[in-house]
């Protein structure tokens, strides 16, 4: 057995207590043996943590990674005109190398910040796993299908891709990567693709990931054609499974958020992509309220811009207030649930909590700065006032992924580079440059 120990720092307990502990590690498994004092001397590889708070590794719940390569290529515009007029153009001139760099830029910026799990929507799948396979971090990936605009035969062949994808890649990369079937969203995709292919990714043993009542516009037209509300139009295509899993649930009205917590299906919240794209707040209060799994998530990075989680709770907090009227909504303890094991229930894994047997995905936040000073709440500091740049070390399965803020298992420097390349080429063809 090979262990790591990650010693003198304080811990973050799911219970939201912190205590003075050391945590070892066994790299063979990917789990945590212990919690305890004096683990130090135990573990073949040591990580520093003192005057640094052990959190569990975060967890993205919904992102393009690849779509980092895009990151201020289009801003301040609604969703519907972002998407339609420059982002879906940009993107039908990315190729599969394009979605390699652009994830692993995506992927480095995860580990600088402390995730250790994410689930994405893309395509060219494969050079995104390849990606996570390298980078080492923990994925729920799938292939984003849309209808609209297609032929028959074009949207069956996009719909198989996604059902490939998902059997091919589920338990690859050491059991690291694990799959969803993942059509866009209910307004891209036409019912009868739903109706087709849903029973074929049940069949397949996947979750369903898609987008849903992130704006008003999609829910009108659902409303108008099938008289029901978009989350019963869901549930009855069989598409709110406990394992089922959707981005955004901004526009949910009260029978939607019972559907919701009935069925055990998870939301991903993603309040800067809402904020920016002015799309509207999500009612996070009262879906936690209603016993509704919500999780974090970054949504892609040119409608964000980063893929910081610890940005992405503080914004869940601000805008989870800012919704209820209320200063006691979205407190920092359920910010910080959200963060960590909210999503990955989600997601359907195992991590975002520090506890025997459980996986050993963490981050190691510094707190020797001076926004971190005094420190009279730990995860009051984790919800409001820590930042990326205060990540010290991540791990994920038991594996050091940054020691001493160096990323091991990509160079920083090559990967920034490739992606303003990649960058500057990719818009060059967009504008019809060449
Ligand atoms: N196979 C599809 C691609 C779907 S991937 C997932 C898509 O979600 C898009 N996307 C990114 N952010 C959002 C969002 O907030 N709402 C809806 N779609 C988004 C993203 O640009 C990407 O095109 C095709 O051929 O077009
Ligand atoms: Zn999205």
């Amino acid at each position: 057995m090979t262990t790591l120990s990650i010693t003198g720092g304080r811990v973050l307990r799911p219970d939201a207590t912190v205590t003075r502990a050391d945590v070892l590690v066994d790299q063979d498994t990917g789990e945590i043996l212990e919690i305890g004092s004096d683990l130090a001397g135990e573990g073949d590889e040591t990580l520093d943590a003192e005057g640094a708070l052990v959190t569990p590794g975060f967890v993205n719940g919904h992102c393009h990674v690849a779509m980092t390569l895009l990151r201020g290529y289009a801003d301040d515009k609604p969703l519907d005109a972002w998407l339609q007029e420059d982002i879906w153009p940009a993107e039908g001139e990315l190729t599969a190398e394009d979605v390699r760099i652009g994830a692993e830029l995506g992927l480095l910026e995860m580990i600088k910040s402390g995730t250790t799990a994410f689930a994405d929507m893309y395509f060219h799948v494969p050079e995104i796993a390849a990606a996570v396979e390298q980078a080492g971090l923990r994925a729920r990936l799938g292939h984003g299908i849309v209808t609209v605009a297609k032929d028959d035969e074009g949207a069956r062949a996009d719909a198989e891709t996604s059902l490939e994808v998902a059997r091919e890649y589920d338990g690859t990369a050491d059991g690291r990567i694990s799959t969803a079937f993942m059509p866009h969203s209910l307004t891209t995709v036409g019912t009868e693709y739903l109706e087709e292919f849903v029973p074929k990714a049940r069949e397949a043993g996947v979750p369903i990931h898609y987008h849903a009542n992130e704006t008003a516009d999609e829910v009108a037209p659902i409303v108008e054609e099938e008289g029901v509300r978009p989350l019963a139009y869901a549930a009855e295509r069989g598409m709110l499974e406990p394992e089922d899993f959707l981005a955004h649930g901004v526009h949910v009205d009260d029978s939607e958020i019972e559907l919701l917590a009935e069925a055990g299906a998870g939301v991903i919240h993603c309040p800067a992509s809402n904020m920016k794209l002015a799309s509207g707040m999500a009612p996070v209060q009262r879906m936690r309220d209603a016993g509704v799994t919500v999780g974090l998530g970054t949504d892609g990075a040119a409608s964000n811009n980063d893929l910081s989680m610890l940005d992405e709770a503080r914004d869940a907090a601000m805008l989870g207030k800012l919704a209820a009227d209320d200063a006691s909504a979205v407190p920092a303890e359920a910010v910080t649930e959200m963060l960590t094991r909210g999503s990955a229930d989600a997601i359907g894994l195992e991590s975002g909590r520090l506890e025997e047997g459980a996986p050993a995905d963490l981050a190691v936040i510094d707190l020797e700065t001076a926004h971190l000073t005094p420190r009279h709440d730990l995860v009051s500091h984790l919800a409001y006032a820590a930042a990326a740049a205060d990540v010290r070390h991540t791990v994920c399965d038991g594996r050091v992924l940054m020691r001493d803020r160096e990323v091991l298992t990509l160079d920083e420097v090559a990967v920034r580079e490739r992606a303003q390349e990649a960058a500057e080429a990719l818009s060059a063809r967009a504008s019809g440059e060449e």
